[in-house]
């Protein structure tokens, strides 16, 4: 293998002019996004597979390819880390993290690992036992490894990490079990935890007033997906998870900051601002989605602004600068939240179920948009929104917090959304300039698969009937679809360079949520025929 170029903080910063796939989204914006242009709208139709790699593991496999040179790296749901090469699918080593002493019980929707971060020579993992493993990128050899919180608390942690100058950031997952959140940032070079924030403020700090008193230890607001930079303002944005327990009449108030994006000093972790998605959520909505840094023209006013599709079915337009709300539209049927009043979202209070009512609500709790990441095209100025369509019937039930176990006071169930009757899914794409609807591709089955657009103007991201599709970025149109893989797709595909050739690569591994909770999703014969099995792909021309 070539030599191995260390990822310094200017190739982080400039990963417009990189050949590789540095980071989780690629770049600091979590654009999903690449310059490159060798695959293009008229080539597309020549992609072949070059290489393929079975990693024997049947959970859902949702971590993109991350390349540096020609160096790839890739996680399996049991936390094995997997070095190739980039262009040949060479294994150069492979990593297994010691799980045997964690029960894989308090994960909530299935075992998985969402990928790696690269800093100077290290590949970085989070673990579902709260570990962060370094490792040397070339060989393998462990640099160091550190645990965040214990394993059998309620706590994982499945996102990819995030390097930001020199420090290793990552948040926790837990919020279906009470398990209070906390975002980390250890020293990338010695694993040294440098300063760790929580997500829900203790009572005498700012926002502790929107909890009930003592709710606050077991409140939740995981932070289990990847965060985004912002290095004109030097901040750090990250979205928080749901309130614990689900069912809110057990905690009145905005409970901050679930469900919202916080803004961080990234030196500290200090809280600068915040804007919540969903006041006092009783819906599993989260805030974790993507935060994508685009500047936008929201009727004739230039917005350097932050869009995010959030769970509970609205788009969001934010000024990245102080929180506020630019604009929001629904990209999905959206009825919990039922509008928005100075900014703040307003939720229906008929539609909130209690100990004695069951309500019928739009989306379900997997979201308009569950964690497959969106991609913004700064050339179409496009974001391509992989959509659910579902709502839910959900009701109140008796819960008490025990640490390790599920704490959620409500049944629930994912039923059709009657607007979308026989398409659990679809793509669309979505002008930033005004939140609305430019083109969308529906889908009889879910589409839970991460979105990558290109400068050869096309969009990629895989179906659950296993096919790696290409569109047309500016209409919609299907230019290409990869021959069947061996399971339906989750991951999210990724493309680099190396000596001159594009090359775009993708996890078949069907799982995640959908099929676990899905209710009468996951029961479509056509859902459950899905196979599972991990399979990762390559293409190029
Ligand atoms: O609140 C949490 O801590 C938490 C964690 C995770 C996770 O770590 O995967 C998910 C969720 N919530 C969640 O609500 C959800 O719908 C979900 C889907 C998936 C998946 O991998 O498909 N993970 C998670």
């Amino acid at each position: 293998a070539e030599h191995y170029a260390p990822v310094t903080d200017a190739r982080l910063k400039a990963a417009a002019s990189d050949n590789g796939w540095l980071m989780y989204r690629r770049d600091y914006t979590s654009s999903g996004y690449a310059p490159f242009t060798q695959i293009d709208t008229a080539n597309v139709a020549h992609l072949k597979q070059v290489w393929d790699y079975k990693t024997g593991f049947d959970q859902g496999h949702e971590a993109p390819p991350v390349v540096n040179g020609d160096f790839m790296f890739i996680t399996t749901p049991k936390d094995e880390l997997l070095a190739f090469q980039a262009s040949t699918g060479k294994l150069l080593w492979k990593y297994q993290h010691d799980l045997s002493h964690v029960g894989l019980r308090t994960v909530c929707c299935d075992v998985v690992n969402r990928g790696v971060a690269l800093y100077g020579d290290d590949v970085y993992m989070a673990t579902l036992d709260n570990y962060v493993v370094a490792l040397d990128g070339r060989t393998g050899k462990i640099a160091w490894k550190h645990q965040l919180a214990p394993a059998d608390k309620g706590t994982a942690m499945t996102l990819a990490p995030l390097v930001v100058k020199g420090k290793v950031i990552v948040g926790l997952s837990g919020g279906e079990y009470g398990a209070r959140g906390f975002i980390e940032a250890l020293d990338a070079k010695t694993g040294k935890p440098v300063w760790k924030q929580y997500t829900i403020p203790a009572p005498n700090e700012p926002g502790g007033d929107t909890w009930p008193k003592g709710a606050y230890k077991t409140g939740g607001g995981g932070a289990w997906l990847t965060g985004t930079y912002d290095a004109d303002t030097d901040t750090l944005l990250w979205g928080v998870g749901n309130p614990g327990p689900w069912l809110a009449t057990l905690r009145p108030g905005d409970n901050l900051y679930t469900d919202s994006v916080i803004a961080m000093n990234p030196a500290t972790g200090k809280i600068k601002w915040h804007y919540q998605y969903t006041p006092n959520d009783t819906w599993d909505y989260d805030g974790t989605n993507e935060t994508v840094l685009t500047d936008i023209d929201y009727q004739g006013k230039q917005h350097k602004a932050l869009v995010t599709a959030s769970r509970n079915g609205w788009f969001y337009a934010i000024d990245r600068t102080d929180g506020k709300l630019i604009y929001a539209k629904k990209f999905a049927t959206a009825t919990s939240v039922s509008g928005f009043k100075d900014g703040k979202p307003e939720t229906d209070p008929n539609l909130r179920p209690t100990i004695d009512k069951e309500v019928f609500t739009c989306p379900s709790f997997l979201g308009g948009k569950n964690w497959w990441p969106i991609s913004v095209d700064p050339q179409t100025h496009l974001a391509y929104v992989p959509t659910m369509h579902t709502c839910m019937t959900i009701k109140g039930a008796t819960v008490a917090y025990k640490a390790g176990l599920p704490f959620l006071g409500e049944t629930f169930k994912v039923v059709a959304d009657p607007a979308h009757k026989g398409q659990w899914g679809s793509v669309q794409a979505i002008d930033v300039n005004t939140g609305d609807q430019v083109w969308s591709y529906p889908s009889a089955l879910p589409w839970n698969s991460g979105m990558l657009s290109t400068a050869g103007g096309l969009v990629f991201s895989g179906s659950a009937d296993g096919h790696l599709v290409a569109f047309d970025a500016r209409t919609g149109k299907v230019l290409w679809k990869s021959p069947e893989m061996t399971s339906g797709v989750i991951g999210v595909p990724s493309t680099w360079v190396v000596d001159g050739k594009q090359y775009v690569g993708v996890y078949a591994g069907w799982g995640g949520a959908t099929p676990i909770w899905g209710g009468d999703m996951a029961k479509d014969p056509a859902v459950m025929n899905i196979p599972v099995g991990g399979h990762l792909y390559v293409f190029s021309l």
